[in-house]
């Protein structure tokens, strides 16, 4: 089959990617020409395990073309993915105008069938509007079908090519057809195609995060109670994560969830609500709650040092939201950082992938460093945001050596208070 994706970020260069994979011609546009050029000349603009092989393969084989033409791109597709951005608007809504302004050119330049497929992560009646736009100018039958789409950043390849189940919004059995001929692949290995209609699909989709959003700072909160307590959370998360009604899975304390898409899609759902005069109470608690966590370290920092953290100097492990990503979006490290800096404290930071998108960022308010070890010269204290795999077996001898004050603050509870004493290391972890 020939399909289109608008938009080469995180979902259209996996989605493009795994579709060409599957047999099909993909061609990718972008209105980011440096971005387009460099995909053209076979560099990956993300870093994503499994993608960059795919991708050359594929790109080799001329089954994945990549322009900046939406109307050369879109020739000759029987589908129109969109995989815009839907960022957050002033007032938490999701913004829609990059998927309507696309919709609407899509109007002019349809010459024939095409269906017309939103797997941004977009509000309830957006496949109407998206729908709307395109009709105003369309002289051609086309349908819009919702696509959401459940990959997780650092495993987006196998949660495309294997997922759970993929969600279908469509009223249209020739639009149905066409996407079950697509993604005939992914269902020959067991997994559910969901249809349902577009609105469904669309809720489905924020339903997911927001469940999850609401799994962690649920988590957290039982996190903050240990700690008041005396109870330990890894014991209390394996003795309900065993429960299967419960699952183990995201049910991990830290220092809150970031990244591109429960933060604003949890946002955007209490918004959603609010337009319809639903006050989504539970959201909004998940919400702040989350915002306490991010920097639920802080405190601890602040009274191991008397509360004066002027002058003085952290190494930080982890910098990305989450591991096997470089992506920095709404990243819990991001907001240590500014708060120590804020303090009058100085940090040398590591990240195995993150720290070009942070030099971007912040520049050099923050000193990087070539391995992790490089990082404790001189540190006042060791500080971990991200669970590398790296991070979880290090050499703690060498680690006791370089530190100047012999204390890790965890924000992702990588290690027992247990073995740290043995090497004479103070240790604070979340709900431990
Ligand atoms: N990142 C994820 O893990 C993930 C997972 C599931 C769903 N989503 C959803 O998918 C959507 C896209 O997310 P993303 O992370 O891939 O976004 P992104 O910001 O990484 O990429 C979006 C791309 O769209 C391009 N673009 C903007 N306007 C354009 C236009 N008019 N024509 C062509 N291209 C244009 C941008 O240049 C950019 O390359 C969002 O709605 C997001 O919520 C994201
Ligand atoms: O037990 C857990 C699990 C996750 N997190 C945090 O939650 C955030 C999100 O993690 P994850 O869901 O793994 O990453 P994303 O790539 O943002 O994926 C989410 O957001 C995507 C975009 O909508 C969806 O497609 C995915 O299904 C959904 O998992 C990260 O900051 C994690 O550190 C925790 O704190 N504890």
């Amino acid at each position: 089959m020939k399909i289109a994706v608008i938009g080469t970020g995180y979902v259209g260069l996996v989605s493009g990617t795994c579709f060409a994979e599957t047999g099909n011609t993909v061609t990718c546009v972008d209105i980011d020409q440096a971005k387009i050029e460099r995909l053209v000349q076979g560099e990956i603009t993300i870093y994503e395990p499994g993608l960059e092989k795919m991708f050359l393969k594929n790109l080799r084989d001329c089954r994945l073309k990549f322009t900046t033409d939406l109307k050369s791109g879109i020739q000759g597709a029987q589908i129109v993915f969109l995989a815009l951005p839907t960022p957050s608007g002033e007032d938490g809504s999701a913004d829609l105008k990059y998927v309507l302004g696309v919709a609407d050119q899509l109007g002019y330049l349809l010459e024939d069938y095409k269906v017309i497929v939103d797997k941004s992560t977009v509000p309830v009646g957006t496949a109407d509007k998206v729908r709307a736009a395109i009709a105003k100018h369309a002289k051609v039958e086309f349908d819009v079908v919702s696509n959401p789409e459940f990959l997780r950043e650092g495993v987006a390849v196998e949660d495309f090519m294997k997922p759970d189940r993929v969600v279908i919004g469509a009223s249209s059995d020739r639009a149905k057809k066409v996407m079950g001929d697509l993604y005939a692949p992914f269902v020959r290995q067991g997994n559910p195609v969901i249809y349902m209609d577009e609105k469904s699909a669309e809720l489905t989709k924020y339903a997911a995060n927001s469940f999850l959003a609401t799994k962690i700072s649920f988590m957290n909160e039982i996190a903050q109670l240990c700690e008041r307590l005396g109870a330990d959370v890894d014991m209390v998360r394996r003795g309900i994560g065993s429960d299967k009604r419960i699952g183990k899975r995201f049910l991990f304390p830290g220092i809150g969830y970031g990244g591109s898409c429960f933060p604003k899609d949890v946002q955007a759902l209490i918004k959603s609500s609010e337009e319809v005069n639903y006050d989504f109470q539970i959201l909004k608690s998940v919400e702040r709650v989350n915002e306490i966590q991010k920097t639920h370290l802080i405190p601890k920092i602040e009274a191991h040092f008397n509360h004066d953290l002027k002058g003085k100097h952290f190494a930080l492990w982890g910098l990305a939201f989450k591991p096997n990503t470089d992506d920095i979006r709404e990243a819990p490290a991001l907001y240590i950082i500014q708060s120590l800096l804020n303090s009058g404290a100085t940090i040398s930071a590591y990240d195995p992938e993150a720290m070009n998108n942070v030099k971007v960022l912040l520049g050099d308010s923050v000193k990087y460093s070539m391995n992790p070890y490089e990082t404790l010269k001189g540190a006042d204290a060791l500080i971990i945001a991200t669970e590398w795999s790296e991070f979880r077996i290090p050499d703690f001898e060498k680690i006791e050596q370089i530190l100047k004050n012999k204390v890790i603050f965890d924000g992702r509870n990588l290690y027992s208070r247990d073995d740290l004493k043995e090497f004479g290391i103070e240790y604070y972890s979340i709900g431990r």
